[in-house]
């Protein structure tokens, strides 16, 4: 279990003043759950998902995996970003096996692991390439391999298909789920996307600015449908999902004060 408790974080912000960017974030990311932190620009998902993977420390508040204190940067939580950050002048495999190569495994095991990584994400053929030969979808393909490498117990993305084509975005969370369901990973992915957020969450936490904090929280099935008889259509025609598309673009837009009232769902995780 991923235990996010009452997690501030305050930036000095250029006018002497202080920008709260995370206000008593409280979360828990189970295994084998996708949670979604959706909201617009500014509301604080960086910042939860730095802070999850150790790369920002919280103000006040807390984050434990499995019990232990998430302090610092971990081979236990894999990064996906929206720009991938892969080395040109090395090979796709040898990308996949970075973080291998840092915890000391033999050449060959490398080698192994990367091509096994590679054929989950579709890449079988492309080992031997160089990521300039690849596709925006393609590199963050190979992003999710690299990130699955050392076998974390939970994957970070933050708007890892934010870049891409819209054809290529649909594909792109396809094969998510589908790495999600052969792996049972959890998941936290971060999106401005009302659809992909409620085509991949198993939880969906909506997010509001200033100060950044969750305001709403959904327990969906859509993904775990799709995952089993794997038709788009069937979830996208679901009227709930049109509902639920509705609702969570009321609260996103709504005034951020608004938000703050004591509504039915406002400060339901703290
Ligand atoms: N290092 C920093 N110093 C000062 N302010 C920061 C810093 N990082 C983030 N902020 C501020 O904290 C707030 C939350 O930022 P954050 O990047 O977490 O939001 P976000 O929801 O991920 O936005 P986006 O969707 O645009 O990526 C913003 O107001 C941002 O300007």
């Amino acid at each position: 279990m991923l235990q996010v408790r009452n997690a501030s974080v305050f930036f000095p912000a250029r006018d002497g003043r202080t920008v709260h960017a995370l206000d008593r974030a409280s979360l828990d990311i189970d295994a084998g759950s996708i949670v979604v932190a959706l909201g617009a620009s500014g509301c604080g998902k960086s910042t939860l998902l730095n802070a999850i993977a150790g790369f920002l420390p919280l103000s006040e508040g807390a984050i434990t995996l499995d019990g232990q204190p998430v302090e610092k940067p971990g081979a236990d939580r894999g990064v996906v970003f929206q720009k991938d950050t892969l080395l040109p002048w090395k090979t796709v495999a040898e990308n996949v096996a970075l973080g291998l190569k840092f915890a000391g495994l033999p050449a060959r095991r490398r080698r192994e692991r990367a091509e096994e990584l590679l054929g989950l994400v579709g890449l079988e053929d492309f080992a031997d390439a160089t990521p300039h030969e690849l596709s925006g979808g393609m590199r963050q393909r190979v992003g999710i391999a690299r990130a699955l490498a050392t076998d974390p117990k939970i994957l970070l993305m933050d708007e890892p298909f934010g870049a891409l084509d819209s054809l290529t975005r649909e594909q792109m969370q396809e094969l998510l789920i589908d790495v999600w369901a052969r792996t049972g990973k959890r998941i936290f992915f971060i999106t401005h996307s009302i659809e992909e957020a409620l085509f991949l969450g198993t939880t969906v936490v909506v997010m509001s600015p200033r100060p950044g904090r969750i305001t709403a929280r959904f327990d969906l099935d859509f993904v775990r449908r799709f995952a089993a008889d794997r038709d788009v259509r069937a979830v996208l025609s679901d009227p709930r999902f049109a509902e639920l598309h509705d609702e969570i673009r009321n609260i996103v837009h709504r005034p951020s004060h608004e938000g703050r009232r004591g509504g039915q769902r406002e400060g339901w995780l703290q």
